[in-house]
């Protein structure tokens, strides 16, 4: 069984408006809400620490009846999203040992499977660091010059977008953001600190559909899937 980090402390400047997309509605839900039960629904899923923005109200970032049917605990996230991470995983109870995997995903990310995380639990587990879901580059990739032009056409072979839930080991992950921030790197996602370290994370294919909301077009998708999915 599995911990859950859920950094939820961003304020969707790329998305826009005033309330952060986390906290959108979609189906009467928020969208953190949708990601929690995404989570919380499968049985490999023992808790969840959620990290929300310092004084964030956590009524209003999903149902605070504790339907969720496991533990939520709750946490202040930091100025970045590597920060909340570490807020996370500091916040978790002391029975999860140093040596436990345990998961980070984005609560962006609501149209994550539990295939999905099949997947990643039992692949990232048997790897001696952990893995990511991840997603091969499709299209063709190219590299913008400053007027906006082409510069070139950048080779795509074995080049993946980075998903999650990443899986790493509590206390490996930990020293491994930490040490990122004290080398003043800003790492973007769990495995690239890892990957500073020399480590070589396990790639696990994830579904396209698995993706991010940063924008309104992707809230506007996630609507979409979500009636596909529930009609
Ligand atoms: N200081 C931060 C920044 C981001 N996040 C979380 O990390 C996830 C992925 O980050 P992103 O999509 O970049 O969210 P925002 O930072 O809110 O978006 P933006 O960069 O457009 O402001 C989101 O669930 C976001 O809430 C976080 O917990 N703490
Ligand atoms: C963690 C992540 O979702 C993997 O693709 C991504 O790096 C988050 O980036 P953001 O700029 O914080 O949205």
């Amino acid at each position: 069984m599995t911990w859950a980090i859920v950094p939820a402390a961003g304020r969707g400047t790329r998305f826009g408006g005033d309330v952060p997309k986390q906290y959108l509605e979609v189906a009467g839900r928020s969208v953190l809400a949708h990601t929690l039960d995404a989570l919380a629904s499968h049985s490999g899923i023992t808790g969840l620490v959620l990290v929300l923005e310092e004084g964030a109200a956590p009524e209003s970032a999903f149902r605070a009846d504790g339907t969720l049917g496991r533990p939520c605990l709750i946490t202040a996230g930091g100025a970045s999203r590597a920060d909340s991470v570490l807020a996370g995983l500091a916040a978790l109870p002391d029975s999860v040992r140093a040596d436990e995997f345990v998961l980070v995903h984005d609560a962006a990310r609501p149209n994550l499977a539990h295939a999905d995380l099949d997947a990643l639990l039992e692949r990232g587990r048997a790897d001696p660091v952990g893995a990511i879901l991840a997603a091969p580059v499709r299209d063709t990739l190219k590299r913008a010059g400053d007027d906006g032009g082409i510069d070139g056409t950048e080779p795509r072979e074995r080049l993946w977008r980075a998903l999650t839930p990443q899986l790493f080991r509590r206390l490996q992950l930990t020293r491994a953001l930490e040490a990122a921030a004290a080398a003043g790197v800003a790492v973007t996602d769990e495995a690239m600190a890892m990957e500073r370290l020399g480590a070589r994370p396990l790639l696990v294919e994830g579904a396209d559909d698995n993706f991010k909301i940063t924008t309104p077009a992707d809230l506007a998708r996630f609507a979409f899937e979500l009636a596909r999915r529930t009609h």
